[in-house]
């Protein structure tokens, strides 16, 4: 279906018939969308058109069309649309949801300071020493892997973030931003965003209101967010007063402000702080627990990777980041998590600018684009069997780690994932320190039997794997006693 918006325009790229009013609406799976947009590219093409509520969304389904698109204007794609329900859950701080301009500047620019390649080796004693806390907990209780894998991804962001150090079990400020994120989350639907978007004026609607029940999550979000936002932050001042404040992002910025223009600057801290933490901590313990879920379903990767680390850094000491040039299998089997199962399946939607045509197609100023990263990390033409995890696919003939992957796992343009290097290491050491040091396979059940794990994944911005139970040891004597010394 192909649609000349005005005489003499170039068409949009094509796309299912839209609905009067409701566009493609009831068309869309509403919890995984991205699946609908992967099976409407194979049918109309890498880049195609979507309607919904009038709204154009350009869904964009591979990584060639994403470089040629919104790397290369990256000026013209590097604004977000207007989301109504943003503001109306108390998320408009979020760096993410930034439209282009100042604010959005000088967050990236903060945040390029503290998370920028060169600036993250910094953090990497931090990272290696709660890893080796990570293996430690594992040992110590397997059958809590998720919540170790949780508490490591968050306790490394709240230290570089806060010098803070997080509680093992019930911490008040991580809790707080936990039920923060679960309102804003179950909330925060497209479809209401949408909705919302066509007709404002709902969102006036009182809370008992038949069917404006979401403005009662609205407004605990309202009220949380402010608490969320400032605890954490008002807490390295205090500790910065009384001289017991650990070195942190906050305190280096608080250290360099310019007084005469404090209260901004304040607010553009705490407000990237909360930011960095909001997208960082569930998308890391998400790429953990799909690590830890490839290992149980693929045990002759995870002895592959186990003899490499053998061989290199030998059984009297476990991995560390000197060691990552001469272990290509561990990066191949850090890439193939990521591209498996580990995703931000839609990234978050870039705004068009201004017009510009691609390839005869008009992408239109204003329309919502969407780079569907799932259907990028599951492509046919670049990977056979997407659905296998296969960390071969990155080892070249002569063993070495192929250097023709394109990585799709942090977004294009201007606006790709800042945390990306302080997140790779973080999900590096861990992975690294756990081959080192467990073995990781099916649970056992009552009866006898192995428990099976079904590969499936699903989630809100970052995927999960479906909750799975699996059987967590130490591999031998000498590496429990490694990682109960280091
Ligand atoms: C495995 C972990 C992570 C994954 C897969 C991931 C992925 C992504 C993706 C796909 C985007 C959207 C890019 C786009 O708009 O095209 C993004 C944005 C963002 N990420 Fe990450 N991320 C991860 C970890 C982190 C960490 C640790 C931080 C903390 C510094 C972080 C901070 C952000 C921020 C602030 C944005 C918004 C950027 C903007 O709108 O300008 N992320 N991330």
């Amino acid at each position: 279906w192909l649609k000349v918006t005005k005489k003499g325009k170039a068409p949009l790229p094509p796309g299912p018939r839209p609905l009067p009013l409701v566009g493609n609406l009831f068309s869309v799976d509403r919890t995984r969308p991205w699946l609908t947009y992967t099976e409407w590219g194979k049918r109309y093409g890498e880049l195609l058109t979507v309607r919904l509520f009038g709204q154009v969304y350009i869904v964009i389904n591979s990584a060639k069309v994403a470089k040629a698109l919104v790397e290369r204007h990256s000026a013209v794609y590097s604004d977000r649309p207007t989301i109504a329900t943003t503001k109306l859950f108390g998320m408009d701080f979020n760096t993410a949801h930034l439209g282009y301009g100042d604010r959005w500047k000088a967050h990236r620019k903060m945040l390029h300071q503290v998370f920028r390649a060169e600036a993250v080796t910094a953090y990497r004693p931090l990272q290696m020493q709660k890893a080796h806390q990570l293996v430690r907990d594992l040992l110590d209780s397997p059958e809590n892997f998720s919540q170790h894998l949780g508490s490591m991804s968050t306790s490394v962001i709240m230290a570089i973030l806060y010098g803070y150090e997080v509680a093992p079990r019930d911490d008040p400020i991580v809790e707080g931003i936990a039920r923060f994120i679960n309102l804003a989350t179950r909330s925060l639907t497209p479809e209401k965003a949408v909705i919302l978007g066509l007709v404002p004026l709902l969102q006036y609607l009182p809370a008992w209101f038949p069917g404006a029940s979401f403005k009662y999550s609205a407004i605990q979000c309202q009220k949380l967010a402010p608490e969320v936002i400032t605890a954490p932050f008002d807490l390295v001042k205090e500790r910065m007063v009384k001289w017991t404040a650990s070195q942190s992002m906050v305190s280096d910025l608080l250290e360099q402000i310019d007084e005469k223009d404090r209260v901004t600057q304040e607010q553009v801290i705490k407000d990237c702080a909360t930011s960095a933490f909001l997208a960082g901590a569930d998308s890391t313990q998400a790429a953990l627990l799909t690590f830890m879920m490839a290992m149980v379903l693929y045990p002759e990767v995870q002895t592959r990777a186990q003899a490499e680390i053998d061989a290199v850094v030998g059984k009297d000491r476990l991995p560390d980041f000197s060691d990552r040039p001469l272990l290509p299998y561990v990066d191949a089997v850090l890439r193939e998590t990521q591209r498996w199962g580990a995703l931000v399946p839609l990234a978050v939607p870039h705004a068009a600018i201004s017009d510009v045509v691609y390839e005869g197609y008009l992408i239109p100023k204003g329309a919502a684009v969407i780079t569907n990263l799932w259907a990028m990390a599951k492509d046919t033409d670049v990977y056979c069997d997407p659905s296998e995890f296969k960390p071969e696919r990155y080892i070249t003939g002569d063993g070495r780690l192929s250097e023709t992957f394109t990585d799709v796992s942090w977004g294009f343009g201007r606006r790709v994932c800042p945390g990306r290097y302080l997140a790779d290491a973080s999900m590096w050491i861990s992975i690294a320190s756990m081959l080192a040091t467990l073995k990781i396979g099916k649970a056992i059940g009552q009866a006898g039997y192995e428990i099976d794990v079904t590969p499936e994944f699903s989630g809100g911005v970052a995927l999960y794997p479906h909750p799975f139970v699996c059987r967590i040891e130490s591999r031998s004597q000498e590496s429990e006693k490694l990682a109960r010394t280091s």
